[in-house]
Formats: structure tokens, C-alpha cells, sequence
């Protein structure tokens, strides 16, 4: 950023240094227009109203800067969207680089254009830019800015970014000053989309918390009024995010009955820091984080800083208090659950993008977290049953989260023995980490086992490939089965042991999937499979650890669409829907191997786009041997027994399809 660019070096204090000089131009405006997700992150209704936060903010950074006291947000009907300050009032003058231009034109017509880039005319600004008021300005049909400065009045209007004229001195303005900045939403961006009254309401009232020093008036059309939209209201509130916290948990009873609130300026007039934190008990809280006023709503280098001091700080309290185990606490056991509100001031902010979702400035870590801490001490030891109050809570949810943790290790760790043990050779076995269940995909074919394994997800998918039509082993020996290496290999990969021995708790994986192709070959195999599962270990089938994929049966294109089909009925759904009138080109898959990595994990591996059917035992199966003699019924070397079963009950079997 260049800085001071026309810097006349004589100005000190900021309400006289505030005129054309601070004003630098970087660049030229046109691309808004053409790329407006890049500046106001889309065009929807989020974006729309990232337009009314940009004019906000700047009457806020005004009002920061010590400049304006009032702001005034005016909704009309049609969509027009006024908000006033009392400020310095944007310059008019004539900009030394533009000759025949106002600065207020070069404001408005010019990205980069700002007195936001030295920090001389503003200290802790919300902007930083110079984009946000000419982004405003290029999205709207028509934008109109009036100034009142040095007891005149002055007015200029734009359409789409281009000035209507120049600026006109339109009377006297003895007893007002500041900027009004009134526009329209140009439809051609948005279409038809509307301010929301109760949106533009709320944003409003947030910023008044967030600036005990400033009064917000808000108005809005009779026919936009409703329930919780008044037609008019005044926010101001001098406890600041304190009356927010307070207004937020509303009745709720807390861990601790005072909230934890405050505020700190930084050393060396770096800014300051604003917090409100309660610990709700019956409910879960939630997070608002917010620099230089502009809300961030995922959050950033402010709030590492406030999670960094309050883990610390209860750590601490734990060691003074005597509870060893307190120093296991995490960030995530003080924060989760807690309505946390926290607003920093800070000199020359880094923001991720224009919208200023998350906060990047590295140095807001440091100087929150020392900020914070010594508050948060005294919180905690100024009344010893607070303190201990809080961190008995604390330490619930820590518990809760290391016993899961621990849950998971042990399975893990079951998992390694067995691998030192003996593992199958073909098997690979996922990593376990992270909170995934884990699943082993048992599947057709060494092919499609490749693909599997590039497909999957490794910490928590494991692929077993076996090869062709494994042993019936309803018909077989009990010697038999156990010569078989096919067996062998799934029955050792499974961890849990067989019949007698099969003990659930021991299985390595949360859920065993069967993969096989979308033939009549896979679908033998599968009811291979599901016999040794009935017959060998139908406790897992009972508790509900049996599935079966399905890999869709073709591929549907038109154009740049395509979708995926399971079967016939849902290939002439898509049919008539998806691709209603258009000239649909039909692949089938006719196996697994057909398929490229990436295709199958979206059609059937990826968890959250997948379907699995889970296979059920009904309650009449409570009885082993009851299973048995089903399994043997239908897949024993009895055909006839096959034959009678059919014929009684065909029509009775449908699938659960469940999202697993
Ligand atoms: N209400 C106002 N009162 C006084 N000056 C203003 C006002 N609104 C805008 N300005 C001036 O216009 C400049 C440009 O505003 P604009 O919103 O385009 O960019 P910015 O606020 O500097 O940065 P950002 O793009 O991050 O918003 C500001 O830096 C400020 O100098
Ligand atoms: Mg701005
Ligand atoms: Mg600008």
C-alpha cells in the first residue's frame, strides 16, 4: 500500500489533516460490475446485505474515530437503503490527482480510493480497502450522496458506478454535518431480491453494542414493519457487549452467576479488546467475533488469542485449587457450550477478503491473550466458588472428551495387537485417526480392490479384496471352512472371532461393508458373504455393524450433467426429472472395475454421498440356532428346502435404505 502518497507533512491532528490529502488513490474501478463475488462474495442474499454493512461500516469507522455520535438507518420501500452519519462529512474538494474530480466523485467511482491506508485520518478502521463505498455504488441503479461540511451542503448522484454530474452545492448547512449515502440495489445484479427488514434491523442494533459512544436510529416504511422489526428504534448502550451478553442469555441460569466481561486497551495505543462470556448450563451457546466493529464470523487471530487465555487461566486455577488433572484441559472444553461475545480495536487489520469473514492480523493473538488473562485470573480467584464452579464444568467436558478418546484408542490398539499378531497380507487396514467411524469394504474382485484403495479414505476405510465366489459355507465342513484362506483372511481382518467365541466388542471396524458388482455374479457373492455372516457371527448382524453398498448401475450425460442410476426404476426417475427433454446419454457399468477411482468413491465409498442397506436381523432370529436353520434352509445343499422357502415368501422381503 503506498503510503502518505500526498502527504503535505504539516498536518498533526487528524480533524484538520482530514481533507483531500488523506485521500490516496491505488487503482481504477470497472470489474465490480462484471465480478462482484470477488468484492461482496456473490449475489446473494448475503451479498446484498455485505452491501448495506459496507455504508455501515464506514459511518461506524467515523463514529470510532471519535467524529460522528449518530448514525441513522433508513429502509424505504423499493428497495432504497439510507444511512446517515454525523462525521467529518467525506472531502469535496477537488482531488489533486484528478483534476475536475471531487474527492467524494473519486471515492465513489475509484477502487482503492480511501483515507483508511495510513492511519492517519482513522485509527482502528473497520476498512481498509478504499473498495468497500465505490463496490456499494457500482452494484446500485442509483446511489446519491449528500455532505454536509463547513456549513454547506453539497449532492452528487451516480448510476452504476458513473457519476450523474458533478458535485452541486445544493444550500446551507449551518447546523448539520456528516455523509447520508441513499442507493438502490441494482436489480440487474440481483434480480428481485429484497433488503430484509429484520436483517438490516439486527445488523443495526449489533453495531450499537459494539460502540458504547455511539446512538443508532433506525427506521424503516410502514409496510416493512412486522413482529420483530419496529417502525422505529434508538440503540444505544453504554455497557456495551456487557447489555448484549446480558440481552442473549436472556433467563438462561449459568455456570457462574456474573458473566465474565470486560474490556482492556492494548499497550501502546495498539487498540483494545472487548469481551462478554457466560456459561450457559442447559443449553449450548454460541460465538460472535467482531474487529474494529466489522463482524468475522469465522473468527481468527482474536479469538486464538481469547482461547489461549482462557485455557491458560483455568489450567492455572486448576494448579492453585489443587486439581491436577486440570492441566488436560482443552480450548475446546472452556469454549464449547459458551456464549461468547469479543470486539477488538486494532491498528491496520488483516482480514482474509473484502467480505472480512476471519481476522488474519497475526499480532491480535498475542496482544488478546495477554489482555484477557489477568482478567480472567481475578475472575477466577476473586471468589474462590466461581472459580471452582466454572472449572468443575470445564473439567465435565473434558472428561467426557478424553473417555471418547480413550474409547477410540483401545479399539485402535486392539487393532495393533492384532496386526502384530497376524493380519491378512491383502488386507489394507485404515489409519483410525481422527473421530470417522471406521468401515472395512469387503470387496469383489482384485481390480476393483485397487480402485477401492485409491478411493477411500484412509484414516478410516480399510479394503479387504477377495477373489471370485468365496466358500458356501453353509454347505461346507467346519474343517473346511477353517482350510479355507479366503475365510481365514476375513474371519482374522474381522478381529471379533466366530460362533461361540464371536464377541462384538472385539470387531476392528464400526461397520463392515460387503462391495461387490451390480450383477448376478456380485449379488451371489454378496449372499456368500451374508451366510458366512449368519452363520459364523450373527451377533454382528444383530447389533447392526452389516451393510451392503450399492454401486450405481449406469451413468446418465447430458451436456456437462451426469448423474448416477442404482437401478432401472431409478434410471427412468432421473429420466423423467434431471434430464426431463434432453438427449440423455446412457452408460452401464457393468462392474466395479469399471469404475475410476473418483467415481467410485462419490457413487458409493464417500459417506456423505453414498446409500448403504444395512442387513437386519428380525426379533424372531433372537435364537442362534433359529438363524442356523434359516441359513441352512436357503443356502444348505438341500435345494428343495430353497425351493419350498420361495415359494412361501416371496413378496415379504423389502430393503432398509438407510443413509449409514
Ligand atoms: N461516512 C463517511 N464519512 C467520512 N468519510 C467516509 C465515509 N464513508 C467513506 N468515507 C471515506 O471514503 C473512503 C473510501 O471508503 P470505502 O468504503 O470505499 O473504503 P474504506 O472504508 O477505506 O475501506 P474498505 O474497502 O475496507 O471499506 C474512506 O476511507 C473514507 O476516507
Ligand atoms: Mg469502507
Ligand atoms: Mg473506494
Amino acid at each position: 500500500m503506498a503510503d502518505g502518497l500526498f502527504d503535505d507533512g504539516a498536518a498533526d491532528t487528524p480533524r484538520e489533516s482530514y481533507d483531500s490529502s488523506s485521500i490516496e488513490v491505488l487503482e481504477g474501478l470497472e470489474p465490480v460490475r462484471r465480478r462482484p463475488g470477488m468484492y461482496i462474495g456473490g449475489t446473494d442474499d448475503r451479498a446484498l446485505h455485505h452491501l448495506a454493512a459496507e455504508v455501515l461500516d464506514n459511518a461506524m469507522d467515523e463514529a470510532v474515530a471519535g467524529h460522528a455520535s449518530r448514525i441513522e438507518v433508513t429502509l424505504e420501500e423499493d428497495n432504497r437503503l439510507t444511512i446517515a452519519d454525523n462525521g467529518r462529512g467525506i472531502p469535496v474538494d477537488e482531488h489533486p490527482k484528478y483534476p475536475g474530480q471531487s474527492t467524494l466523485e473519486v471515492i465513489l467511482t475509484t477502487l482503492h480510493s480511501g483515507g483508511k491506508f495510513s492511519g492517519k485520518a482513522y485509527a482502528t478502521s473497520g476498512g481498509l480497502h478504499g473498495v468497500g463505498v465505490s463496490v456499494v455504488n457500482a452494484l446500485s441503479s442509483h446511489t446519491r450522496v449528500e455532505v454536509a461540511r463547513d456549513k454547506k451542503l453539497y449532492a452528487q448522484e451516480f448510476a452504476r458506478g458513473h457519476a450523474l454530474g458533478k458535485i452541486e452545492e445544493i444550500g446551507a448547512a449551518p447546523n448539520r454535518r456528516g455523509t447520508t449515502v441513499s442507493f438502490t440495489p441494482d436489480t440487474e445484479i440481483f434480480g428481485d431480491r429484497q433488503f430484509k427488514p429484520k436483517r438490516l434491523f439486527k445488523l443495526a442494533r449489533s453495531k450499537a453494542y459494539l460502540y458504547a459512544g455511539v446512538e443508532i436510529r433506525w427506521k424503516c416504511a410502514p409496510s416493512l414493519a412486522g413482529e420483530d422489526v419496529p417502525e422505529e428504534a434508538v440503540f444505544k448502550f453504554p455497557g456495551g457487549l456487557a447489555d448484549h451478553l446480558a440481552e442473549q442469555v436472556g433467563g438462561r441460569e449459568c455456570v457462574t452467576a456474573q458473566p465474565f466481561t470486560g474490556k482492556q486497551d492494548f499497550p501502546e495505543e495498539q487498540g483494545r479488546v472487548e469481551w462478554a462470556i457466560a456459561w450457559p448450563l442447559y443449553s449450548e451457546g454460541s460465538t460472535s467475533w467482531y474487529c474494529n466493529t466489522v463482524p468475522t464470523p469465522d473468527g481468527g487471530t482474536h479469538e486464538q488469542g481469547l482461547r489461549a487465555a482462557l485455557t491458560k487461566g483455568l489450567r492455572a486455577f486448576g494448579e492453585l485449587t489443587g486439581v491436577k488433572k486440570a492441566k488436560d484441559i482443552s480450548a475446546d472444553d472452556v469454549m464449547n457450550g459458551a456464549e461468547i461475545m469479543l470486539s477488538v480495536f486494532i491498528r491496520d487489520p488483516q482480514f482474509q477478503s473484502q467480505t472480512k469473514d476471519r481476522l488474519t492480523s497475526p499480532e491480535a493473538a498475542r496482544l488478546v491473550e495477554n489482555a484477557v488473562r489477568d482478567h480472567f485470573d481475578h475472575f477466577l480467584s476473586d471468589n474462590m466458588d466461581r472459580g471452582k464452579a466454572l472449572l468443575g464444568q470445564v473439567m465435565e467436558r473434558m472428561d467426557e472428551r478424553l473417555r471418547r478418546k480413550q474409547e477410540r484408542e483401545i479399539k485402535r490398539k486392539t487393532a495393533t495387537n492384532a496386526k502384530k499378531v497376524r493380519l491378512p497380507g491383502k488386507l489394507t487396514d485404515c489409519s483410525g485417526e481422527g473421530d470417522g467411524e471406521t468401515e472395512l469394504f469387503i470387496v469383489e474382485g482384485d481390480s476393483a480392490g485397487g480402485s477401492a484403495k485409491q478411493a477411500r479414505n484412509r484414516k478410516t476405510q480399510a479394503i479387504l479384496p477377495i477373489r471370485g465366489k468365496i466358500l458356501n459355507v453353509a454347505s461346507a465342513s467346519a474343517d473346511k471352512i477353517r482350510a479355507n484362506t479366503e475365510i481365514a483372511d476375513l474371519t482374522l481382518a474381522l478381529g471379533c472371532g466366530i460362533r461361540k467365541d464371536c464377541d462384538p466388542e472385539k470387531l476392528r471396524y464400526d461397520k463392515i461393508v460387503i462391495m461387490t458388482d451390480a450383477d448376478v455374479d456380485g449379488a451371489h457373492i454378496a449372499t456368500l458373504l451374508m451366510t458366512y455372516f449368519f452363520q459364523e457371527m450373527p451377533e454382528l448382524v444383530r447389533k447392526g455393524h452389516l451393510f451392503l453398498a450399492q454401486p450405481p448401475l449406469y451413468r446418465l450425460t447430458a451436456g456437462k450433467v451426469s448423474r448416477y442410476a442404482r437401478d432401472e426404476a431409478h434410471r427412468k426417475e432421473l429420466e423423467e426429472t434431471v434430464f426431463k427433454g434432453k438427449k440423455v446419454e446412457v452408460g452401464r457399468f457393468k462392474g466395479l472395475g469399471e469404475m475410476n477411482p473418483q467415481q467410485l468413491r462419490e457413487t458409493t465409498m464417500d459417506p456423505d454421498k453414498r446409500s448403504l442397506i444395512r442387513i437386519t436381523l428380525p426379533h424372531e432370529f433372537e435364537d442362534r440356532a433359529v438363524v442356523k436353520d434359516l441359513v441352512d434352509r436357503l443356502m444348505g445343499r438341500n435345494p428343495e428346502h430353497r425351493f419350498d422357502f420361495i415359494q412361501n415368501n416371496a413378496g415379504e422381503f423389502d430393503r432398509e435404505m438407510i443413509d449409514a
